[in-house]
This record gives structure tokens, sequence and C-alpha cells, in this order.
């Protein structure tokens, strides 16, 4: 692609594959960011906003929107760490995608049972400046200098086999489910980080002119991210229950509510976040609610 494509655009760094990227594909489309990527190509134009997607590895992307080469990126809160560039990337918003968490993990069936344990060994992960820092505090504290402080070994991938390949005493990674770890045999011996996917923007943009589309694009993910969050609640009660259901689902602002075509009877309708749903119904049937009603949402606004 000619670089003048690019001529006044704003550049939005995409992970280009990994675990990222699947769900990056659908906040683009639940943003309305409309691309043709043609093939094996990493830039692409978006047809409906002065905007170009680039698809980079989720590791690169941090660098780049540091370095104002890009002025928007997604990537995982522990790559940004990982990259230590935080104080030149912005955090514009969390994404509620990517959760897991950066872990020390041991065999199982081996003598390491803390991280005190494993101070002054061999591990290896993907994350040596975060791993590092980690353990040169533990080294510190338990008086580790020089040679005798903790190795840290990089791999690229796989770290789970580390140890039994005789490589390493313990690993850092990271830690979703924990089918990889309990596979290979490990178990957590701490948490180091938590992260997830966040928007970033570069501390210091290049280009001012692209401030009111970063913040229209920044609302309609946020807008995407809140339908995955949130669920409609709808239900009829009797209006003396009320100040009870407003108690146990009180929505964002305060709940709509409708009279109905029976005395003293209401409709009431309330957000309620996804993952409450289950024990919000419970309390309301307790109350007397009924024909209590669930929508998701496509997107919003909130
Ligand atoms: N198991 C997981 N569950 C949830 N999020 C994860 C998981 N593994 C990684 N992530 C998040 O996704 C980011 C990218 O991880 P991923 O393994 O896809 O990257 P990658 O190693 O760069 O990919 P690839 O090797 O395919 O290029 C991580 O930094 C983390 O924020
Ligand atoms: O706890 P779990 O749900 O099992 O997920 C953890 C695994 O996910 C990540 O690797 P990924 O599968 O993305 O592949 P990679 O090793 O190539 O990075 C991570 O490095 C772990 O290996």
């Amino acid at each position: 692609m000619n670089a003048d494509a690019l001529n006044g655009r704003l550049l939005f760094a995409i992970p280009k594959k990994g675990r990222l990227h699947e769900k990056c594909m659908e906040l683009l489309a639940g943003a309305d960011i409309q691309f043709r990527r043609h093939n094996r190509l990493d830039v692409a134009l978006a047809m409906n906003h002065p905007l170009a997607l680039v698809f980079l590895p989720a590791s690169d992307i941090p660098s780049f929107v540091g370095n104002g080469n890009v002025d928007l990126g997604i990537t995982g809160h522990d790559v940004i760490l990982e990259a230590a560039i935080e104080d030149r990337v912005a955090e514009v918003q969390r994404l509620g995608f990517g959760r897991c968490k950066l872990q020390v993990q041991a065999p199982e069936a081996g003598p390491i049972k803390s991280v005190n344990d494993l101070a002054g060994k061999r591990v290896v992960t993907s994350f040596e400046v975060l791993a590092g820092a980690y353990f040169d505090k533990i080294d510190a504290s338990m008086g580790l200098v020089g040679e005798s402080k903790t190795r840290i070994q990089y791999v690229g991938g796989s770290v789970e086999a580390a140890c039994s390949l005789g490589l390493a005493d313990g690993i850092v990674d990271l830690v979703e489910s924990g089918d990889t770890m309990r596979a290979a045999g490990l178990h957590a011996i701490e948490t180091i980080l938590e992260t997830e996917a966040v928007l970033i923007r570069s501390s210091t943009p290049k280009h001012a002119e692209h401030t009111a589309l970063i913040s229209l694009i920044s609302s309609r993910i946020a807008g995407v991210v809140a339908a995955g969050k949130y669920v409609v609640c709808e239900y009829n009660i009797n209006r003396d229950r009320l100040p009870e259901a407003r108690q146990i689902a009180p929505g964002r602002k305060a709940p709509t509510v409708s009279p109905l075509e029976e005395p003293n009877w209401v409709a009431v309708k309330s957000m309620v976040i996804k993952k409450e749903v289950a024990r919000v119904m419970d309390e309301l049937v307790r109350i007397g609610a009924e024909d209590i009603l669930i929508f998701n949402l496509d997107n919003c606004r909130v």
C-alpha cells in the first residue's frame, strides 16, 4: 500500500493473531468500523472513517502507540507493563476480555511450594521484565545477591514445558482456566498480576486533529463493551413492593416504571449486570415479581 494512502488517517493497532484477535474483530464490527483486509496485508483502510487499521503482534503494540507511530491500540495490560512503557501510553478503557493472570507456577509433585522456595533457582518465562522485577524483590528480601540470585531465562512460547524439559525449577506465565498448567503437572504458587485487554492511546499524540475521532471511536467501543456486560431485566410487580425491587435491581440511574392495566401493578425495566442476573431474578421472585424477562443488548451508550 502506498504510504500516501495513510495520510491524515487515524492509525489504530489491532493484534494480528492470538488470543485477542477475534474479540477485537467483534469490537470493530460493533463500533461499525468497516474495512476490507486484503490477503497478507497488515494495513486496512476503513471505508466509513478517516482511519486505518494496522495489524501487529500484540507485544509490539505498546511501543508503536507509545512512540506515536500509531494513535490508538488494543493489547493486554500485561503486555504494556512488560514493555515498560506505561508512562508513554494512556489507558482509555478496559475492555472486559483477555482476562487472565500472570502467575508463578512450579511442578505439583516437586518440593517448591512458595516463591521463597523458588528464589535463587531457575525461572523460565516470556515475561522477563515483569518476572525479573518480581524476583528482584524476592531476592532482596531474602538477601540473595550476585550469582545466588534467581536466574530468569526468556523463551518465546510453550513456557509450561520448561520444567518437564529440565530447563527450569519454576515458570512465570499467563493462566486463564488453568488447563494448560494442570496438563503440564504445574500448580500456582503466586499471582503477580491480573490482566485484561485495554484500549490505549499515546500520552503525547503527534496528531491533535484526531482527538474528535478518538473520542468517537472510544465512545462506540465503550457502548459495545457495556452491551456485553449488562442485560435488561423487565418484570411486573405490585406497586407496594417497588421500594424493595429498587433495592434489588436499582438500574444505572433508576428503574423505568410504567403503569399496567391492572390496579396497583406496574411494569419495571432496569439494566442489570449480566453476571448477577440469576441472583437478581431469585430475589425478585421472592418479593412477588412476575413475568420476569431478560433481554440481551446488541449495543448501547450508557
Ligand atoms: N489464556 C488466555 N486467556 C485470556 N487472555 C489471554 C490468554 N493468554 C493470553 N492472553 C492475553 O492475550 C495477550 C496475547 O496473548 P497471545 O498468547 O495471544 O499472544 P502472542 O503470544 O503474541 O500470540 P501469538 O504467539 O499467537 O502471536 C496476552 O498478553 C494476554 O493479555
Ligand atoms: O489457563 P489456560 O486457559 O489453559 O490458558 C493459558 C495458556 O494460554 C496462553 O497461551 P496460548 O494458548 O495463547 O498460546 P501460546 O503458548 O502460544 O502463547 C498462555 O501462555 C498459557 O499457555
